[in-house]
């Protein structure tokens, strides 16, 4: 019989990264790539979850009953979304509670960008625009990362979060060609989005930790300067489209790079919101903090129902058809 080495393991799971082929979670993985893994989707799913605040606080305002309507139904998404990559990074031998925690005594973080306030209605508009415009040009190339049940999550996010930049796009534009209050309305929630977009896609190549092994492992398939050319890219022909300017002096085509050119980013700024010195920090994780208390009956009640099953379960005989649940009869 021959023995299988942490070398045969390594040849192996390099052959399979190098071959595009998705690691599954059965497969033997190096630790540091588990732990880059669970990072990251921590990090991404605590990302929507917190992102739920900031919308959700206009969803009682919408000026609509088909706005808030609309509105209801996408940061209800966005809750569904963390439950995906919460699941994700439980494939990984990580447990909710444990990642929960970690996000509620600060010791993983959460996007930035979740941390500035909606000021006025404009501002749905400009996270649907901005906020998940950028989401999308970060992810749709995590629909390939090499780990088979991030990847998977991805898509059906994705697909979400393409709609969700649609009804932003749409929203604004409504805004946009309304009375000259409304336009203003939308250009000061543009000025006011566009930076903290644009640092969503982390620190510039040259300072972030994580991108070079992250590329090589194939979780990450861009670095984050690359992402973030793209979207300024994608940026300023729809914004011309929307009627509304981009508050950057130093925004213009760059014929030889083939790409826009833009003006500095406050990088002072992305730090001091990491650090927790963002406008909402407190009352983002504090608010986190408090629906997860006023939540732990909801999770005693499934325990139970859940021992109670399975007490049942284990008493009946074998071979008899479990009991049908109310939702199953109905
Ligand atoms: C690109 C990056 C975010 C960062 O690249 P990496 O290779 O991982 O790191 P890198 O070495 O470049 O950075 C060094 C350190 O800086 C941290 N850091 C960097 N940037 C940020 C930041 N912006 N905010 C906070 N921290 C940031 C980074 O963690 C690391 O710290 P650590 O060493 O861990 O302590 C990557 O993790 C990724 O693609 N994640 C998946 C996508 C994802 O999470 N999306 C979230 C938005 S979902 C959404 O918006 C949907 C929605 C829309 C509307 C409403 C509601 C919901």
């Amino acid at each position: 019989m021959t023995t299988v080495t942490a070398e045969d393991h390594t040849t192996a799971f390099d052959a399979a990264v190098a071959a595009d082929e998705r690691i599954e979670p059965r497969d033997w993985m190096p630790d540091a790539y588990r732990a880059t893994l669970v990072r990251q989707i921590a990090q991404h799913a605590h990302s929507e979850i917190i992102g739920m605040q900031p919308e959700a606080n206009w969803i009682t305002r919408a000026p609509s009953l088909r706005r808030k309507a609309i509105l209801m139904a996408k940061v209800q998404d966005e809750a569904g979304h963390g439950l995906y990559l919460y699941s994700a990074a439980e494939t990984l031998g990580t447990g909710r509670d444990e990642l929960l925690d970690k996000l509620h005594s600060g010791r993983q973080k959460y996007s930035s960008i979740f941390n500035y306030p909606t000021l006025t209605w404009a501002d749905v508009g400009a996270i649907g625009w901005l906020v998940d415009g950028a989401a999308i040009t970060n992810q749709v190339p995590l629909c390939r990362c090499s780990y088979g049940p991030y990847a998977r999550a991805m898509v059906r996010i994705c697909k979400e979060e393409s709609f969700h930049q649609r009804q932003g796009y749409e929203s604004l534009l409504a805004l946009s060609r309304g009375t000259p209050a409304q336009h203003e309305m939308a250009q000061d929630a543009v000025n006011r989005w566009w930076w903290p977009s644009l640092m969503m896609f982390g620190p510039p190549d040259d300072e972030s930790a994580h991108s070079a092994q992250s590329m090589a492992w194939k979780i990450k398939r861009h670095s984050n300067d690359e992402l973030r050319q793209r979207f300024v890219d994608i940026c300023v022909p729809q914004a011309e489209s929307l009627g509304l300017t981009l508050p950057d002096p130093q925004l213009k085509w760059n014929e030889s790079r083939g790409h826009h050119d833009f003006g500095p980013i406050d990088w002072t700024e992305f730090r001091e919101v990491l650090k927790g010195n963002g406008p909402c920090n407190d009352q983002r994780i504090n608010q986190r903090r408090q629906a997860h208390e006023d939540g732990a009956w909801v999770r005693e009640a499934a325990a139970a129902y859940a021992t109670k099953h399975t007490t049942t379960d284990t008493a009946r005989p074998a071979g008899a058809p479990a009991p049908l649940t109310q939702e199953a009869t109905a």
